[in-house]
């Protein structure tokens, strides 16, 4: 092995991993200043799109090397999780050492979002600071929280006029977040604009389709206004601010247009008066709650394919004297024809009375997760 050759050979591949590390040093220092801005910016520190954009690149790189394209695609998603999991030390560590009640809560955006609203309403009834971290779509919103770049994860479950949002209910079947809250959010709609004005100055009504119909008897009143649609509500209000012009004037609710500077021109009210949407706070950690304080719990069931199985498992509920306050259902995952049952009980899962009920409905059923017990939302 004296070979001088080897020796020389060896000591340029020392020399070259040596580079590597010192490389992959720099790109570790990089990844902490990126995390340094995503915290001020409120973006989750996974981001797909630029990961999938820079794997192809160095792909198609690699292969002009002469590099092997699965030993390209290995070495970098190693690189890149590494980078991930300092970021969201160097995230978690900042959270920890600033605020001791500061948590990131994670929710659809844009700003101004019904969601947005619930989010604030949640962290000031909970903590002392939230940072808001917006997400493109409900998926990502579990999927922030389940990879511990967020602490809670809200989400709308249904609507007191359109009913269950059948998206998110079906991200409950393979969560392993847990229900620690809900927050029930009124859809006040309004009619804002950059300053008061009175209804017969409105020349352009700006918002998203929901909002129109919603509010069309209202709106049929005045048949000169030019009705715009828009993406979103918040879509809507964001352009009215921007537009900065009297006549020009959005609909959606009054805390989103608050955030956009905003005035409240008049309430615009809907055709089938009052409108609510119902959202579920999760988070990683389960809540413990005093048994004192009114609590419903969430949990999922699927039942036996026999006839009068679901009326067996409603009825231990019945028998053991358990308030149910809502009953859902969703066609399975990969089972059709199958259903969940998504059931809201009252009560709290470490009370022995309703501990003893889910017990007895676990023999009864084929699957049975609870999700998570909180305090009754009553507003
Ligand atoms: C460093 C970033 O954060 C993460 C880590 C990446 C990386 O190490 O290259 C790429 C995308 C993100 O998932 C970034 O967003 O640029």
């Amino acid at each position: 092995m004296n070979n001088p050759i080897l020796i020389d050979i060896r000591d340029k591949i020392t020399d070259i991993d040596e580079k590597i590390l010192t490389l992959l040093s720099s790109r570790i220092e990089l990844a902490t200043e990126v995390a340094k801005i995503k915290l001020e910016i409120h973006k989750p520190i996974k981001d797909v799109a630029r990961e999938d954009e820079l794997l192809n690149r160095l792909v198609k790189l690699g292969k002009s090397y002469g590099l092997d394209e699965s030993f390209v695609i290995s070495l970098f998603k190693t690189i890149i999780a590494q980078s991930v999991q300092t970021q969201q030390k160097w995230i978690n560590q900042q959270i920890n050492s600033t605020e001791s009640n500061t948590a990131r809560v994670v929710f659809l955006g844009p700003k101004g979002s019904y969601s947005h609203v619930a989010a604030r309403e949640f962290g000031r009834a909970n903590l002392d600071k939230i940072i808001e971290c917006y997400a493109h779509n409900f998926e990502e919103i579990f999927q922030t929280v389940e990879q511990g770049q967020g602490e809670y994860a809200i989400v709308p479950l249904e609507n007191s006029s359109s009913g269950a949002i059948n998206e998110v209910y079906d991200l409950l079947q393979n969560t392993h977040l847990f229900a620690v809250g809900e927050k029930i959010i009124p859809i006040d709609h309004c009619l804002m604009g950059i300053t008061p004005i009175s209804l017969d100055e409105i020349t352009t009504v700006y918002s998203h389709p929901q909002p129109f119909q919603q509010c069309s008897k209202f709106l049929a009143q005045y048949p000169n206004w030019k009705v715009v649609y828009c993406e979103s509500t918040a879509s809507a209000m964001e352009k009215v601010s921007q537009l900065n012009s009297k006549g020009h004037v959005a609909i959606g609710s009054q805390a989103g247009g608050e955030m956009y500077g905003l005035s409240l021109i008049q309430k615009a009210p809907s055709n089938q008066g009052q409108n609510m949407t119902r959202f579920l706070i999760l988070s990683r950690q389960k809540n413990e709650i005093p048994e004192h304080i009114p609590s419903k719990t969430t949990f999922l069931m699927a039942t036996g394919q026999h006839a009068g199985a679901l009326v067996e498992a409603l009825v231990i509920l019945k028998e053991h004297n358990i308030i149910m306050k809502k009953l859902e259902s969703r066609p399975m995952k990969g089972n059709p024809w199958e259903e969940m049952f998504y059931i809201d009980v009252e009560g709290n899962s470490s009370s022995s009375h309703l501990q003893n009920a889910l017990e007895a409905l676990r023999k009864q059923t084929r699957f049975l997760k609870i999700l998570g017990s909180y305090p009754t939302d009553n507003s």
